[in-house]
């Protein structure tokens, strides 16, 4: 059951009427399904079967709180990469001790407030780090518990800017050194080696990439057991990829389903930290059609939504699906690109759309609910669009419009004088 649906040619979220939503909220609009959610992340936490699991979702993926609460609710883990999403996981009610800490330049104060909450786990991403982490550790008379963030050296096949698991690539500890780095680690005394952690890349549509980067993992496991590290948990990192337009990702249950079959009968823990799986198919951008500027060469459909709402397809070409948030059969279909009001050639949101719309129209940008707003800017001083949770037939505005809508509302920025 799709929980954006068209019902007598409305779009819908849930049961609230999209339009109905747009006008009441304002546009640039993101509108999020609760049931989506929950469906899309006991997906996950089903596929992993009756094997010790965590569900560390990807916050980066979208932290509004009112999201990070459903998951906080279900019983989620979480995987941050600063110590703003370990604060908003915090204050969204999620369990630090459910928590990985991933990303490549953890900063003193940030690990210091991340072991003062007891996390779960560093990921850690270079040698320099294990140094960095066990020196604060040791000043707060603790042990960190660590992973490093294996780079197996495997083409995701995914965009180049979202592949994340190639030599090239910044991130994680070469699969050449791992050996080494744990036996460095291991004598650290700030240090407890608990687990081995990689992450490939983002927007996965094939299981091979991930089934070849977990057989790396293994023989490392199996290699560090022969020298007595004896590791508890393997996080296979995020990555499964969604269908945006005709890709056909694997199902949840297939892609943990082959990844527990390499395992075989280690006693190792699983750990998992989709994102976009969760998050992307359970929001929408609604925007409200402000011009139609038509030309022999080219038709534009001027929205209010713009490339600091949705960053994706300016940055990455990435192609999403946008559909008129009413059907309209008796206006004529017409070609256009969907673009905003930012001033850059840039700033588009899809081109080359057939749609039937016209001036004050809403449309939808579909699977805008993963690198969305959490992606998005003030650039060119506009502000961030509002963000609405829907809950069957309720909806919550859960992100008031920032800091610009009160300096319109008058209030001045330099004390008088
Ligand atoms: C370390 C790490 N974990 C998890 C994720 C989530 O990835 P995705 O949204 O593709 O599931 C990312 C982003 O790519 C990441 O960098
Ligand atoms: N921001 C990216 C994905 C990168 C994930 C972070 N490692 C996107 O919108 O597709």
């Amino acid at each position: 059951m799709d929980f954006f649906s068209y019902q007598n040619e409305h779009l819908h979220a849930e049961q609230c009427s999209v339009a109905d939503l747009a006008s009441t909220y304002g546009t640039p609009l993101y509108v999020y399904s609760r049931a989506t959610i929950e469906r899309h992340w006991k997906a996950f936490d089903k596929a992993a079967g009756e094997r010790p699991h965590l569900i560390c979702y990807a916050v980066k993926a979208n932290s509004n709180l009112a999201v990070l609460n459903i998951m906080a609710r279900m019983g989620s883990g979480f995987d941050i990469v600063s110590g703003g999403e370990l604060a908003r996981v915090i204050e969204a009610g999620g369990d630090p001790s459910k928590v990985v800490f991933s990303g490549v330049a953890k900063t003193e104060a940030e690990i210091a407030d991340a072991l003062n909450h007891g996390i779960h786990c560093f990921n850690v991403e270079s040698e320099p780090e294990l140094d960095r982490i066990s020196r604060v550790a040791q000043s707060l008379g603790k042990q960190a518990p660590i992973s490093l963030r294996i780079n197996p050296d495997i083409d995701a096949g995914t965009h180049p800017y979202i592949s994340t698991g190639l030599k090239e690539n910044k991130f994680g500890i070469a699969i050449e050194r791992a050996l080494e780095a744990y036996a460095y680690a291991a004598s650290l005394p700030g240090l407890k080696l608990v687990g081995v952690d990689c992450h490939i890349g983002s927007q996965l549509t094939e299981i091979s990439p991930f089934v070849e980067a977990i057989d790396k993992l293994l023989a490392l496991i199996d290699q560090l057991a022969e020298q007595g590290i004896v590791i508890e948990h393997l996080d296979v990192g995020g990555g499964l990829g969604v269908n945006y337009d005709d890709e056909v990702p694997p199902e949840p249950a297939d892609y943990a389903s082959a990844l527990a079959e390499r395992l075989g009968d280690r006693k190792l823990k699983l750990l998992f930290e989709p994102g976009r799986a969760i998050m992307a198919n359970a929001g929408i951008l609604v925007s409200k059609v402000e011009f139609l500027k038509m030309s022999e060469s080219k038709n534009f459909a001027i929205v209010d939504a713009a490339m600091n709402d949705l960053l994706r397809p300016a940055l990455y070409s990435a192609w999403q699906r946008i559909v008129p948030v009413i059907n309209k059969p008796e206006l004529a279909m017409a070609s256009y690109d969907v673009v905003g009001p930012v001033c850059e050639t840039g700033d588009f949101l899809g081109k080359d759309r057939e749609l039937a719309i016209e001036p004050n129209d809403y449309i939808a940008v579909r699977s805008a609910g993963a690198y969305g707003f959490t992606m998005s800017s003030n650039y060119n001083s506009r502000c961030r669009a509002a963000e609405i949770m829907v809950d069957g037939d309720k909806a919550h505005l859960v992100r008031e419009r920032e800091v610009l809508a009160s300096l319109w509302a008058g209030e001045t920025l330099l004390p008088e004088g």
